[in-house]
């Protein structure tokens, strides 16, 4: 059942002229990973920092949590654990007497502050290194460390901005895998802004596709590369043991089966796109013809195709219109891609 948690009504944030969210409006509901994505520029800071009260809309509302983000931040903040790209800790401390010193910020009781705080260090994975000082610490622990600080507080929301910023690979696997626990042990929601397209998707419910201050795509990953990709929803390479002859013959029987839009045939693979999983029939089709199949693969569309056919859609739609599609778009991928 939909039970909303953070609420984005018609938001507007003007710096002068420049529009730097525009028109946002967005609900996540309780328990919900939800991914802003977008290249720099987008906004999606300056969304996160409208839902924290931390600055101001120009038009439209916020509400998280059933408070008013702008008129009432204090209750906000006591909801929220932000945790920014840049988190800052004391060096010379520990790691302990770091998150301790923020229990107590958050008015944790001294009787049970460290306790709570060791808690949390074994929570998201330091419990072997809390009394390494914070400056000794690596990124991708100084990530742990930033998530356990948050985590203190008890949390409905976790707002992260750019929580994977130069951790390494294994790092942001085994990062995101602990947000994704924590959220279904506790039902916490989690906003987390990223341009890492492909490490969102390993752990986002749905995400918001952000650029130049517009939403300009709302979904489950699934459904939209489902209704991006509707004429070749399911592509299947199947490759053969020796070259294929009687190609005309394949391809005739192919294009004639319910659904399949594109059949292409090389010198050992057929590629079939199809509306529909036909990958059964495709493999009964060919057995029967007594073809020796080596291998079967079904493609997955990722983050990053999803995010490139939205731009050629939209590109091709403006163009269609007789409007060129802006040079933003067309140096989108570049960005992207860094
Ligand atoms: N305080 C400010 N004064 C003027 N312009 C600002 C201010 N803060 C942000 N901007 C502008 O607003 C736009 C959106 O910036 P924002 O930081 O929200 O983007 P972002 O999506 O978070 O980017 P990044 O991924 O680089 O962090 C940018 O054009 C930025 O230059």
């Amino acid at each position: 059942m939909e039970n909303p948690v953070i609420e984005l009504t018609g938001l507007s944030k003007l710096y002068g002229s420049l529009k730097a969210v525009d028109n946002l409006s967005l609900t996540i509901n309780r328990g919900e990973i939800y991914g802003l994505l977008g290249p720099n520029g987008a906004g999606k800071t300056t969304t996160i920092l409208m839902m924290l009260g931390l600055t101001e809309p120009s038009a439209g509302t916020v509400t998280v949590c059933g408070y008013n983000a702008t008129s009432n931040p204090v209750a906000v903040k006591k909801k929220v654990g932000y945790m920014p790209d840049n988190m800052g800790f004391y060096d010379g401390m520990s790691a302990l007497d770091n998150l301790v010193y923020m229990g107590r910020l958050n008015g944790i009781p001294e009787s049970s502050v460290r306790r709570r705080a060791m808690e949390m260090m074994d929570l998201v994975g330091l419990g072997q290194a809390i009394n390494k000082k914070a400056a000794a610490y690596s990124r991708g622990m100084k990530q742990r460390l930033g998530l356990a600080e948050v985590l203190i507080k008890q949390p409905e929301v976790i707002i992260m901005d750019e929580p994977t910023l130069g951790i390494d690979h294994a790092g942001v696997s085994a990062f995101l895998s602990l947000i994704r626990q924590l959220s279904n042990q506790q039902n916490i929601t989690v906003l987390l802004s990223s341009h890492h397209l492909n490490q969102v998707q390993q752990v986002c419910d749905r995400v918001g596709i952000f650029v130049e201050g517009k939403l300009l795509a709302n979904d489950h990953i699934a459904r939209l590369s489902n209704h991006l990709f509707a004429r070749d929803a399911h592509v299947v390479t199947i490759t053969f043991d020796d070259n294929i002859s009687n190609r005309d013959e394949y391809h005739a029987a192919l294009m004639s089966m319910e659904g399949v839009t594109r059949a292409t045939i090389s010198e050992k693979a057929i590629e079939v796109s199809c509306t529909r999983n036909a990958t059964p029939e495709f493999v009964r089709y060919f057995v029967a013809k007594g073809l020796n199949i080596m291998g079967v693969h079904q493609k997955e569309y990722g983050l990053e195709e999803i995010y490139q056919r939205y731009f050629e859609n939209n590109l091709t739609e403006k163009e269609s219109n007789g409007k060129p599609g802006n040079l933003f778009q067309r140096s989108f991928f570049k960005k992207i891609k860094k």
